[in-house]
């Protein structure tokens, strides 16, 4: 029998210090991890206030300023993204955003053969100092404080799975290898329903997201395919898990379908919508089926109990077992930012066009969930 959510958990990141009541924090992380793929994280250690201050600030820039570190600059996708220039599913988001990335020297080397997912990660591009005095200290600050927490949370995810605290390191790089990505976006007010990003999975391990403004907005997809509020919470983040994180963890990590509704006029809350997600990422050249991880029997029966998946709105993935992480972001970037693509990455760009052309499908459900199946078949059969 599925299992099934109507509302997203709430679980309090301060019980994790004290000897008393994590049993308690890991049992309830254990159920959202399985059950939902989403939860609220209350009383973490970072300071949003100022970075939210910035925000408006930052939307509020002079065009050429903005324009000026466009994401079209950037092999690394990092930048300035315009409103319409994104696409899920082939309908253009509603939002305006700047990715922002935690400090990283990009390994590739023009006329090495390097792999070409090397260049994914780079440098950012920050707007002038002069015009947004300290943004930049404050979002660097920001960013690393969020990374020092997406590292202690997958300690105490792999607690809740049953395995040593170390015992999902293996899919990190060394820190000079490793980079994770920060966007800031702006959803304008629209007519009523209007798509703010449309249905889709997200591509890493985690995410962590700040709801910057009170806007609702944020809807996940339960397992019978009804779609659920994810209304803000003050001074929390919102956590949910990634397609990677759910193909290394055999399906018991659910990677959860989620959207954003653009704000109109009839939710009673003036203005913009703002959020700030950080994704967090593994080492570009790993690939999944390489890390086959023995987990006990009585948390893979838990999976078990959950059931599959009804239903689905969601864009779908290029296989993760048989490309580097590097390569499906890769791919997945080449496909949301066509012009930055075109630019930088001509024939993966021309790859994706044809396949477009030629009408070649999404992954179907069965077909998503066979994938996961075979990844347990793999683990299984080393493990055996
Ligand atoms: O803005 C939000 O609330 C969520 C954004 C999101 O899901 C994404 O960018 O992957
Ligand atoms: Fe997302």
């Amino acid at each position: 029998m599925a299992s099934n959510f109507s509302s997203v958990p709430v679980l309090d990141y301060s019980q994790t210090a004290s000897p008393g009541l994590k049993p308690q924090y890991i049992s309830e992380l254990r159920h959202a991890l399985i059950h939902v793929g989403f939860l609220y994280l209350s009383n973490v250690p970072v300071e949003t206030a100022e970075l939210i201050s910035y925000i408006p600030k930052l939307f509020a820039l002079p065009q050429d300023a903005k324009d000026k570190i466009s994401m079209r600059n950037s092999k690394h996708f990092l930048g300035y993204t315009m409103l319409g220039a994104e696409f899920t599913k082939g309908r253009t988001d509603w939002r305006e955003q700047f990715d922002i990335a935690t400090p990283h020297v990009c390994r590739a080397v023009e006329g090495r053969g390097d792999p070409d997912y090397w260049s994914l990660w780079g440098a950012s591009q920050w707007p002038d100092e002069a015009l947004l005095p300290g943004f930049k200290a404050t979002m660097e600050r920001y960013l690393l404080q969020v990374q020092d927490l997406s590292y202690a949370f997958v300690r105490l995810m792999a607690e809740a799975f049953g395995l040593p605290a170390d015992g999902l390191s293996q899919f990190y790089d060394t820190d000079e290898r490793m980079q994770h990505r920060g966007k800031i976006v702006r959803y304008p007010q629209t007519e009523e329903g209007g798509q703010g990003v449309g249905p889709h999975y997200d591509a890493g391990f985690l995410t962590f997201l700040l709801t910057a403004s009170d806007h609702r907005g944020l809807q996940v997809q339960n397992l019978s395919g009804e779609w659920i509020d994810v209304p803000p919470i003050p001074n929390t983040f919102v956590v949910n898990i990634g397609r990677a994180l759910e193909f290394a963890t055999q399906g018991l990590a659910r990677a959860t379908s989620h959207r954003v509704i653009s704000p109109s006029s009839s939710d009673g809350v003036a203005g913009p919508r703002y959020s700030v997600p950080f994704f967090q990422n593994i080492g570009l050249d790993v690939k999944l089926t390489e890390h086959v991880i023995e987990f006990p029997e009585e948390i893979l029966k838990l999976r078990d109990e959950r059931g599959a998946l009804a239903a689905t709105d969601s864009v779908n993935f290029t296989e993760f077992d048989c490309e580097p992480s590097g390569r499906v972001n890769l791919i997945g970037r080449v496909k949301s930012h066509p012009d930055v693509a075109e630019r930088h990455y001509p024939a993966l760009f021309k790859e994706a066009a044809q396949a477009r052309g030629n009408g070649v499908k999404c992954l179907t459900n069965d077909e998503q969930q066979h994938n996961i199946d075979r990844v347990t078949r793999v683990g299984i059969r080393v493990v055996t």
